[in-house]
């Protein structure tokens, strides 16, 4: 269990000044109630749906109308009830009310390519984004997209793209966007199910310090869905070289082109040149986000405009406290839901770090953007700060006076991360482990300025989020219980729905569509998949969350039920540090089904470091910590070398897909395009069959 002190905690004054407590005060004051501390008012808003997320649109000052209805908030738990009915708002017109000609809005931020020592910068002004942002609403118009058109991106993470999403949704338009990095298979597999009209790409990125030409994986693309969607058209950025035009096929444009149309033809403007901005109704689809789906395709993930808003103004105003001096940095591509949450920064004027490329092959470099761009906010994967802490201190070489909070999501970040960052990062920062996911684009559970942080636990859960552990047979677990996470209460940036919704597509694609989306989230209990911990309420924070991994993923040996997490947490403290001398570079945890699917036992495979081999001794060393330190039950009946783990897409160790095929599902299965290395299945395939004979 995590420790009692905490490891973080406001002052006094910072936290009783903070955004938390300001919120607080005002409900105080306007309903007469005496709420004292973070739990109080945490009660309060998953109790009072209605009048909570009232508050946050007035406090949170949303552009646009209100109207009078929030949400009944009598609804059923299970429901995905309608909210703000009738509100009219427009997402991107609220992302850029900032109009300042002296205020950065954004930083792109590219590695070096090989003829660079230092990354590339390039920033826009609030109103250069403005002005940008409006040509291109011309430009949309003049090429036909209108309200509802899906709008989509095959890009890095640049200047253009930000423009090209907030150009979209100010025109009701609706965004998709997929990572360079992905290949095309994959980019085909989400597109041909949503049908953009139109698709921005850029014909070359840097990863590695190497330029990587890119129009090649966007021939694929279009290649794989002709004849399957209308031709949509296609924008090219440029953002590494001069664009090779004479390579593109003539009725591809280019972003400079295309922003002089929209320029000279000042269509969706007023005569002065303001956006006249599309204000839909709150449940208006803003972005659809897909599912890594590794067995099967994506799933398209509609998200819907005023709850995007409004979530983002509640997390970043209320529970993070950014503010519009914050430089705020993630590090992502453009296909992780961590771009939308960094882009909803806009909201509230702060200026934001686009950075495209590795972030490990120089070990060094986002930590040296933090001291020359003055970066208050940091947010990355628990993955990237565990490779960092085998190699690198920041602190040793950084000032990072700047730095006030770390955010990490992706993965649980193991406690002894937690030890590495106070330790080798900054002493006095926050740090926030945050946690949600693609389905609602946001965070269930995340980072609060007017709390302290404890080791491994995430600070709260966010306001206004019911969310609950429960046992598998479906009750309430008491505090420090694993169960499964639960929202009891319905919040508006639930999902609307996966592609197509009604109206867009044939009654029978919808009814499919829909009942895809009924079986996903509410066939059992509104369960998001994650195996939890709250524990007791320490401080007035409600109880933190520890994330245990997949609830998929649970091992279940002799009925005794575990996260992977609680074996990794041991590999990471005794093998994968320094002091152990990196022996253990990667892991991955599944049940192998025993006694015909009633029993299961634990295998473990790990990836030593380069040269290594694993030996008896080091076998023997790993059960007798994971004994001492877990329990008897926790100790592997397998541990297996291998030379790979597999990632999605994003990063995530794919557990759940281990385990199916260790227990015998077909490679035929496997979405190979939704991985990042699936060439190494092969290996857990052949060894599952082998598992299997020992244990038929
Ligand atoms: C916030 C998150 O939960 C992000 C993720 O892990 O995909």
């Amino acid at each position: 269990m995590p420790d009692e002190y905490p490891l973080f905690q406001p002052q006094d004054h910072d936290a009783t000044a903070s955004a938390a407590f300001r919120f607080l005060r005002h409900v105080n004051a306007v309903y007469g109630l005496s709420l004292a501390n973070y739990y109080d008012l945490y009660k309060w808003s998953t109790a009072h749906l209605d009048l909570f997320w009232g508050n946050v649109w007035d406090e949170a000052s949303i552009i646009g109308d209100k109207g009078l209805h929030v949400v009944d908030n009598a609804t059923l738990p299970s429901a995905n009830p309608a909210w703000f009915t009738d509100a009219r708002v427009n997402w991107a017109e609220n992302m850029l009310h900032c109009r300042s000609t002296i205020k950065i809005a954004l930083i792109e931020a590219t590695e070096p390519t090989p003829d660079e020592s230092t990354p590339r910068l390039r920033s826009v002004t609030y109103a250069q984004l403005y002005a940008l942002v409006a040509d291109v609403v011309s430009a949309l118009i003049h090429h036909g997209v209108k309200a509802g058109d899906r709008v989509a991106s095959y890009s890095s993470n640049c200047i253009e793209n930000v423009a090209a999403c907030l150009a979209a949704s100010a025109i009701g338009g609706i965004w998709v966007s997929a990572a360079a990095d992905f290949g095309s298979t994959g980019v085909m597999e989400r597109l041909e199910q949503v049908q953009p009209k139109i698709i921005f790409s850029v014909d070359a990125v840097v990863y590695n310090h190497k330029i990587h030409q890119h129009l090649p994986k966007l021939r694929a693309l279009l290649a794989g869905l002709t004849n399957k969607i209308p031709t949509p058209k296609v924008v090219i950025m440029s953002t590494i070289s001069q664009p090779d035009t004479q390579s593109w096929e003539s009725d591809w444009i280019g972003w400079e082109s295309f922003v002089k149309e929209g320029q000279e033809r000042k269509l969706g403007r007023s005569e002065s040149g303001e956006i006249e901005w599309t204000r839909l109704p709150f449940d208006a689809p803003l972005w659809i986000l897909f599912s890594s789906g590794t067995t099967g395709r994506p799933k398209p993930i509609v998200h819907r405009a005023g709850g995007m808003l409004l979530q983002a103004k509640k997390e970043f105003a209320i529970c993070g406290d950014l503010r519009p001096d914050d430089v705020f940095f993630y590090y992502t591509t453009t296909g992780w839901m961590m771009w939308n949450f960094l882009v909803s920064g806009l909201s509230i004027g702060c200026t934001l770090i686009l950075y495209d490329g590795s972030p490990l092959r120089d070990v060094g470099l986002l930590w040296k953007l933090v001291d020359d761009l003055g970066i208050t906010i940091f947010g990355t994967s628990a993955k990237y700060l565990d490779h960092l802490s085998k190699n690198y201190r920041p602190r040793d070489h950084h000032r990072l006076e700047t730095l006030r909070h770390i955010y990490s999501t992706g993965s649980p970040l193991a406690p002894p991360l937690f030890d590495y960052v106070y330790e080798h990062i900054k002493p006095n920062v926050l740090l926030g482990s945050i946690t949600g996911g693609t389905d609602i684009c946001s965070l269930f559970a995340g980072m609060c300025t007017a709390l302290p942080v404890f080791r491994g636990e995430i600070q709260c859960r966010m306001l206004g989020m019911a969310v609950e552990s429960f046992s598998p047979a479906g009750s309430l677990n008491p505090p420090d219980e694993a169960g499964e996470l639960v929202c009891t209460r319905p919040f508006p940036c639930m999902p609307l729905g996966f592609w197509p919704l009604p109206g867009f597509a044939s009654e029978t694609d919808v009814r499919a569509a829909q009942e895809r989306f009924y079986q996903s989230y509410f066939a059992e209990f509104e369960d998001h998949g994650d195996h939890i911990v709250i524990t007791r309420s320490k401080m007035g924070n409600g109880g933190g969350l520890v994330m245990l991994g997949r609830s998929d993923g649970v091992l279940n040996p002799g009925g005794i039920r575990f996260g992977s997490s609680e074996i990794y947490e041991v590999l990471d403290t005794c093998f994968s540090s320094p002091a152990a001398g990196h022996a253990i570079v990667d892991y991955l945890a599944v049940g192998q089904k025993t006694d015909g699917g009633a029993d299961e036992r634990v295998v473990l495979f790990v990836k030593l470091a380069p040269g290594q081999e694993l030996s008896s001794d080091l076998e023997a060393k790993m059960k007798a910590e994971i004994r001492t330190r877990r329990s008897p039950r926790h100790v592997p009946a397998k541990i297996i070398q291998v030379s790979d783990v597999p990632y999605t897409l994003n990063g995530k160790r794919v557990e759940v897909l281990v385990k199916k095929i260790i227990n015998g599902a077909p490679l035929s299965s496997v979405n190979p395009a939704t991985l990042s290395n699936p060439e190494c299945l092969t290996f857990y395939h052949d060894i599952g069959e082998k598992l299997r004979a020992e244990y038929p």
